[in-house]
Order: C-alpha cells, then sequence, then structure tokens
C-alpha cells in the first residue's frame, strides 16, 4: 500500500458508488478487472470513497476487495463495502452477510437500512422495534471492529412522507450508534429539489446527525436534489460516474463535484483534478462499454459546442458572453458547429479553429455562409462532416476546387446468382497527374467495392492513401415520404491510423451519395497528409 495517501479534507465527502449502484444499471456488467480499473480511475479523480460493491452477495465483488485491498495503492479514496443490516431475528455476530464485510477488510462500510415503516413490515416482514435493534446492533458492531460507518437510509424520503417519527428515529438511532454519517436515500427518485431541502434541514435540526444525500434520478432532479441536500447542510454527496445506476441513474458524479468546486468555491477534489475531468469521465464510459454521452452536462463533446450565429458573434467578442464556464476548467473544448444557422462570425470562428486564415474578408466568409446555406437546404450537414467544411472553406479561399484526381466516371455491378451467391464489382476512371487510371476491384457491397477501386487508382501515384481506413459508415433517408424520390446522405468516417475525419455526401441515391463522401474523405486526407493538390 502507498505510505503517503493524500486524503482529502473529511469535513465534505465526495462518496463514488460507480461499482456498487452504477453497476446496477441495464447493460452494465464489469469483471473484477474492470472493477479495478474504474477504481484507479476514480481514486486518481481524487473522490474521498469507492463503494466497490456488496462482499458476500456478489462473489465478483467479494473476489474484487480481495484483490482491491493488495493490488491497489489509493492515494486519495477510502474503499468502502456495502452490506445490509443484520437479518432480523439473528444475532449480529451469527449473520454471514455481517460477517462477509469485515471479510472484505475495506476500512469503511457502508450499511443499507430500511428507515420506511411499510418496508420494515413488507420487506423486512418484522417489527419496527426490531428493525431499530438491527441498525443499533449492526453499526455498534462494525464500529467496534474498528471500521468507519456509513448508514444508507433507503427509501427515507417516501418513509419520512408516511411516519417522519419513525424515518428519524432510524436516523438517531444509527447516529446514536457510531454512524459517522447517515445519507438520506430518495430510493424510488421521486423527489424535488425544494421538497429534499425541506426534509435534510428538518433532519439534521432535529437529529444532530452529520447526514449525506444519496439521490436517484428519476424525475431528472438527482444532481439537483443532491445540490439542494448540500445546500440544507448535508456533507456527504453519492454519486456515479456519468450518472450511471438503477433504472434511469443516480446522481451524476461529474455536475456535482463540478458545482461544488466551480459554483459553490469549495474544495473537494485535489488540486488539477477538475481540469482531468472529462478525460475520466469518458475514460470510465470506456470501461463500461458505453460510448460517452455527447450532451452531458461539463464532459460531453457537446457541452461547450456552439451552432447559432448569434451566439457565436458574441463569443468572438467574448466566450464568457456564452459560456457558464471556462470549458477548460474541467478539461473539455470549445467547438464551433456550422451549419444553416451559422453566420459570419461562426464561419470566422471555425476557420480560426481549424487554421484557415480568412484574413477578416467580408465577401469570402459571406460567400462561405451563403454556400453552406444553400448546401444544408440541399441536405449537407456541416456540422458532423468537418473535413467536407473545411474542404469547402479551402476551395473559397482559394478560389478553385481542392483535387488530387478528377473522376470520369465510376460503375457499381451487383450480380445476384440462382444460387444465392452474388458478385459485386466497381470500375472507376480518373486522371490523376496528367494520367488516365482504370481501375477495378470486388467488394462485399457496392460501396465496398467502390473505395476498394478508388484506393488501386490512386495507391500507386499517392502512398499515403494505403493507411487510410474506412472506419464508420452512416446512411440517412431524407424527405423519405416518397422511397425512391428522397435524397440519400452518407456520412463516412476515415482514419489514418492516428485521427480521424469525417465527410458527407448527399444525391439521389445511395452510390452516388457515398461516393461524394468518399472523394472528400480521400482529398481529406492527402491534404491532411501534406500533400501537394494538382490541376488533374
Ligand atoms: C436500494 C439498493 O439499491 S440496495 C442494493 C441492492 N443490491 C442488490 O440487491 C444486489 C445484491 N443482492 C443480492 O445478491 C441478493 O439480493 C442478496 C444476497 C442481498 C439477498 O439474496 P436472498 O437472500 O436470496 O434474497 P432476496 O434477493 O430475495 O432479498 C430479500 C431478503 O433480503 C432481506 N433484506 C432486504 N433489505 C434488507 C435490509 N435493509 N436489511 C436486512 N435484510 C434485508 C429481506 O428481508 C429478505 O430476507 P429473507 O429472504 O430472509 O426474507
Ligand atoms: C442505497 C441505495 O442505493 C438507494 O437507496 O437507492
Amino acid at each position: 500500500m502507498n505510505a503517503t495517501p493524500e486524503r482529502p479534507d473529511d469535513s465534505f465527502h465526495v462518496f463514488d458508488t460507480t461499482l456498487r449502484d452504477g453497476a446496477q444499471r441495464e447493460g452494465i456488467n464489469l469483471s473484477v478487472a474492470d472493477k479495478l480499473t474504474i477504481a484507479r480511475q476514480l481514486d486518481e479523480f481524487g473522490v474521498g470513497f469507492i463503494e466497490g460493491g456488496w462482499p458476500g452477495a456478489v462473489p465478483r465483488d467479494t473476489e474484487f476487495f480481495r484483490r482491491a485491498v493488495d493490488e491497489v495503492d489509493f492515494r486519495h479514496a477510502q474503499l468502502v463495502a456495502f452490506g445490509s443490516t443484520r437479518k432480523a431475528g439473528v444475532a449480529v455476530e451469527e449473520d454471514a452477510q455481517v460477517a462477509a464485510l469485515l471479510e472484505a477488510k475495506a476500512p469503511v462500510i457502508c450499511l443499507v437500512a430500511k428507515s420506511h415503516d411499510r418496508h420494515v413490515e413488507l420487506a423486512l416482514r418484522t417489527t419496527l422495534d426490531e428493525n431499530l435493534a438491527m441498525v443499533r446492533d449492526t453499526v455498534s458492531y462494525l464500529s467496534g471492529q474498528g471500521r468507519r460507518v456509513f448508514v444508507d437510509c433507503e427509501h427515507f424520503f417516501d418513509g419520512f412522507k408516511a411516519n417522519p417519527d419513525y424515518a428519524k428515529s432510524v436516523v438517531r438511532t444509527a447516529a446514536e450508534a457510531g454512524a459517522d454519517v447517515v445519507v438520506l436515500c430518495d430510493t424510488n427518485g421521486g423527489m424535488l429539489p425544494a421538497g429534499v431541502h425541506a426534509v435534510v434541514s428538518e433532519v439534521i435540526a432535529d437529529t444532530g446527525a452529520r447526514i449525506g444525500m444519496h439521490a436517484q434520478d428519476d424525475t431528472g432532479c438527482a444532481v439537483a436534489n443532491t445540490l439542494a441536500a448540500v445546500d440544507a447542510g448535508a456533507t456527504h454527496v453519492q454519486c456515479t460516474a456519468n450518472g450511471y445506476g438503477e433504472r434511469v441513474g443516480n446522481a451524476n458524479l461529474f455536475p456535482v463535484v463540478a458545482a461544488l468546486e466551480l459554483k459553490y468555491d469549495r474544495r473537494v477534489l485535489p488540486p488539477g483534478a477538475l481540469r482531468e475531468m472529462t478525460r475520466i469521465s469518458h475514460a470510465i464510459a470506456e470501461v463500461v462499454n458505453l460510448a460517452p454521452s455527447t450532451h452531458q452536462p461539463y464532459v460531453g463533446v457537446s457541452a461547450f459546442a456552439h451552432k447559432a450565429g448569434l451566439h457565436a458573434s458574441a463569443i468572438k467578442v467574448d466566450p464568457d458572453l456564452y459560456q457558464h464556464t471556462d470549458p477548460e476548467r474541467v478539461g473539455n473544448t470549445m467547438r464551433m458547429l456550422v451549419s444553416d444557422m451559422a453566420g459570419r462570425a461562426s464561419v470566422e470562428l471555425k476557420g480560426k479553429e481549424l487554421g484557415v486564415d480568412l484574413g477578416g474578408d467580408r465577401e469570402l466568409v459571406g460567400r462561405v455562409v451563403e454556400r453552406i446555406k444553400q448546401a444544408e437546404l440541399r441536405g449537407y450537414t456541416y456540422e458532423a462532416a468537418d473535413a467536407s467544411f473545411e474542404l469547402l472553406l479551402r476551395e473559397e479561399v482559394a478560389r478553385r476546387p481542392l483535387r488530387y484526381f478528377r473522376t470520369e466516371s465510376w460503375r457499381a455491378i451487383t450480380e445476384y446468382r440462382p444460387d444465392g451467391t452474388h458478385a459485386i464489382e466497381a470500375t472507376v476512371k480518373l486522371w490523376a497527374k496528367g494520367e488516365r487510371i482504370i481501375a477495378t476491384a470486388e467488394g462485399n457491397g457496392p460501396v465496398n467495392a467502390l473505395d476498394r477501386a478508388l484506393r488501386v487508382a490512386l495507391e500507386r501515384i499517392h502512398r499515403e492513401l494505403a493507411g487510410f481506413e474506412l472506419v464508420d459508415y452512416k446512411v440517412r433517408i431524407l424527405e423519405g415520404t416518397h422511397g425512391s424520390q428522397s435524397t440519400t446522405r452518407v456520412l463516412v468516417t476515415t482514419s489514418d491510423g492516428r485521427t480521424e475525419w469525417s465527410t458527407v455526401g448527399v444525391g439521389d441515391n445511395i452510390i452516388a451519395a457515398s461516393w461524394q463522401a468518399l472523394v472528400d474523405a480521400y482529398t481529406f486526407g492527402l491534404l491532411r497528409a501534406g500533400v501537394a493538390a494538382d490541376e488533374a
């Protein structure tokens, strides 16, 4: 274990439950290795507590604790084992689940306890007094064994509505038995911020206990509810990375800590950690195998992406005019999107972002804006196809098409045979460096065959093409109510092994649209590789 951990100040707790409640989300299935990786990422981010799972109930979690205790040098976080209070009618020393919590060897234990009278009677099938005894016995036993104990009061807010005195008596019992923090859980996620504020204020005033908040997101208010609890005096927040969790999820760790640091001016992370937030959020998304949400506050790729022309024109003067915080503070970046909603300022800022000098030429910028608006009317979309936009911009600056080859013709043939086999073949005829080139290739579909034929035709002249690979292909039918009369839009993403770029093509058939997107993809790739364009 590391000899010099840098534990955060104990006066406020950031408690992460991605590995326990986050793993309860449909579609997440973490291996022990995944859990260890995420634990390291969360520790690096600087949360104070990492709830690793329920040892004794879930074998994978038992194994996680065994390995985490030995293998992970936690610098900031303390490991937390989650489990329930002893069973009704069973002595705490005899309870196998409680024994498993100790065997996990985590320094902190978070116990889930019932605080809603109806749940005690229907789910536990015991008396209200026995439930209090279960809380008291389990907390004092585990504290006596040298563990720090937190208590999660399940269904606290619903329980408080039904029987406030009983709900508060669970909090008092836990605190008096030695729980450091009693966490009020909105287990069904039905609360709204004003209600959370009122309940947390009353519980703190009546019990004097240290209170935490655990919010589920069923009303879309989990982050707001967590902050409302903090406003009311809670000093411990339970969250999950990217808001993963049971049903629709939990309070999202990232906007909660960003709000605490940036809006409340409260230091809850180690110095510099907030600037790593976007990277950590995306890295955890990779491990759980879910695409990072593009629209997540603070860390989504769209969190600081500006599309409307009027926004861009103000941002050109001062980015603060349309941003609530500086994206760099959370490790994100501002992006300009160019679309039919763009104005001059959007194009100028995008040009700057792409390193294309527009020289303050109003006429040139106006021409680009007009070309974008007309093209988008025909079905193009540049916000998803930066590379096609850059080609358009550079062509307008140079006032001539940017070409590495000229197309004479192309064709794709699909032959189906009665035995169910098929052959797909494409031929392209091009001019490059004054030479007429004809190439034919087969493929597993017409677009693949065209891509290969284009590559065969050009590879001899431009060796850089050998490293290009088509990595994504999307088709959208626009105004698709009349079948064959509809317009087709194709977006292609190409990679050179280091970076990716996206191009767009539009046509009245899918092959024609794909051809355009492919031509842009190869043109942009050669441009980026530093190859001089020719007049082919
Ligand atoms: C709100 C939350 O998200 S809390 C976290 C929930 N997480 C999980 O449930 C994941 C891990 N769970 C499990 O592996 C299993 O459910 C176990 C091992 C905990 C229990 O499994 P089983 O004993 O097979 O029972 P089951 O899953 O049906 O759960 C009901 C049992 O838990 C008991 N129980 C429920 N809540 C509590 C509690 N707070 N304290 C003590 N016991 C409880 C019930 O009384 C019932 O016990 P009984 O079967 O003796 O009557
Ligand atoms: C403990 C917990 O996860 C809940 O009450 O939602």
